[in-house]
């Protein structure tokens, strides 16, 4: 268990993480989302004492990392997977890891192998991909066999096979009871993994819950309807009190409808239906309308990737370009 309690830090006038109360629990998946500077490195460099909290206070296991004998058996993380001594081969960096934190040798045969890299265990770490140094990192982190483990966005570099590896193992881990904290930018792999969701924006806690509840709350649900009568489906959802929102695209959206009862009105009036369809929003999406008040930099929305900064329908509009660029 990690546990957080008015955890802060600041930059001189720039307060990066802003007393932040959660708890990390056992046995599942927490995935720690925020956007670009919104304080997520800051806040799991605190947690492994590689920063000093301004104020507050983070415990692993009830307590301080620095008081923890051995770390690595304690808590295990992928923080930076650069961060290797480049002339060092793998098994020679992992060893040094093993020895310092009186972790037997055999162990480090068990973690490369565990992470596909005995067949270059003796080469150069230098030589690596990023790909083959995320598994280098993720061995470092499963070395001491520890109950708390953390990844930084375990998955960058890596290929879909590898993707799909570290989301396995992260799961694996969680259902032996152990505590996974990772934070990713990938939206679409981070709802796959995570099954509960803490969410940050400029310092602050936004969101601590379950990732159900999390889109629930953040997004909206409608069931969207087509039909080659669209205008009298329309007459008739609207005699019934349904109020309906007519999309651009020719579709019509009923929010919190039920498609049974949708269905059976269609019937009743033999209107033909081609599509019947309840809609949930993404992770992504209600993300995106949680987090746009706290987004550091909006980029422009005609831009690349720009489409991204639209919420979902419904939501409120997103910070188009000219806003500003919002700092602090
Ligand atoms: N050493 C430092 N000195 C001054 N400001 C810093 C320092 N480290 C971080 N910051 C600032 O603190 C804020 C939080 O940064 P941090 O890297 O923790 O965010 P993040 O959520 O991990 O961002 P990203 O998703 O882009 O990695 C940012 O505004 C950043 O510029």
């Amino acid at each position: 268990m990690i546990e957080l309690e008015g955890l802060t830090k600041r930059y001189g006038e720039k307060v990066a993480v802003d007393g932040l109360t959660f708890t990390v629990r056992p046995g599942v998946v927490t995935g720690f989302l925020g956007p670009n500077g919104a304080g997520k490195s800051t806040t799991m460099r605190m947690m492994l004492g590689l920063d000093r909290p301004t104020a507050g206070d983070v415990r692993i296991d009830g307590q301080h990392y620095d008081r923890l004998r051995d770390p690595l058996k304690y808590i295990g993380a992928l923080l930076d997977a650069q961060a290797v001594h480049g002339g060092r081969s793998a098994f020679n960096h992992l060893l040094c890891l093993a020895q310092s934190n009186g972790i037997p040798k055999a162990r480090v045969h068990e973690v490369l192998d565990t992470v596909g890299l005995t067949a270059v265990a003796r080469k150069k770490a230098k030589g690596f991909s990023l790909g083959m140094g995320q598994r280098l990192g993720i061995a470092g982190a499963l070395l001491g066999d520890p109950r708390i483990l953390m990844f930084d966005e375990p998955v960058n570099g890596l290929d879909p096979e590898g993707i799909h590896w570290i989301r396995n193992l992260m799961k694996s881990l969680a259902s032996q009871g152990r505590t996974v904290f990772v934070s990713s930018h990938l939206m679409s792999e981070m709802a796959l993994t995570a099954d509960h969701l803490v969410v940050i924006g400029q310092g602050r806690l936004l969101a601590d819950t379950s990732m159900a509840d999390f889109i629930r709350r953040n997004s909206r649900s409608y069931v969207r309807i087509r039909s080659p009568q669209r205008e009298r489906l329309l007459d008739v959802l609207k005699g019934a009190g349904i109020t309906v929102v007519q999309t651009g695209s020719g579709a019509l959206e009923v929010d919190d409808g039920k498609p049974e009862h949708i269905g059976e009105l269609a019937a009743q009036h033999q209107i033909v239906l081609h599509e019947l369809s309840p809609q949930q929003a993404s992770l992504e999406e209600a993300f995106m309308r949680l987090t746009a008040e706290s987004v550091e930099y909006h980029a422009h929305t005609d831009a690349p990737g720009g489409e991204l900064a639209s919420g979902p329908p419904g939501a409120p509009p997103a910070p188009q370009w000219g806003d500003g660029w919002k700092k602090g």
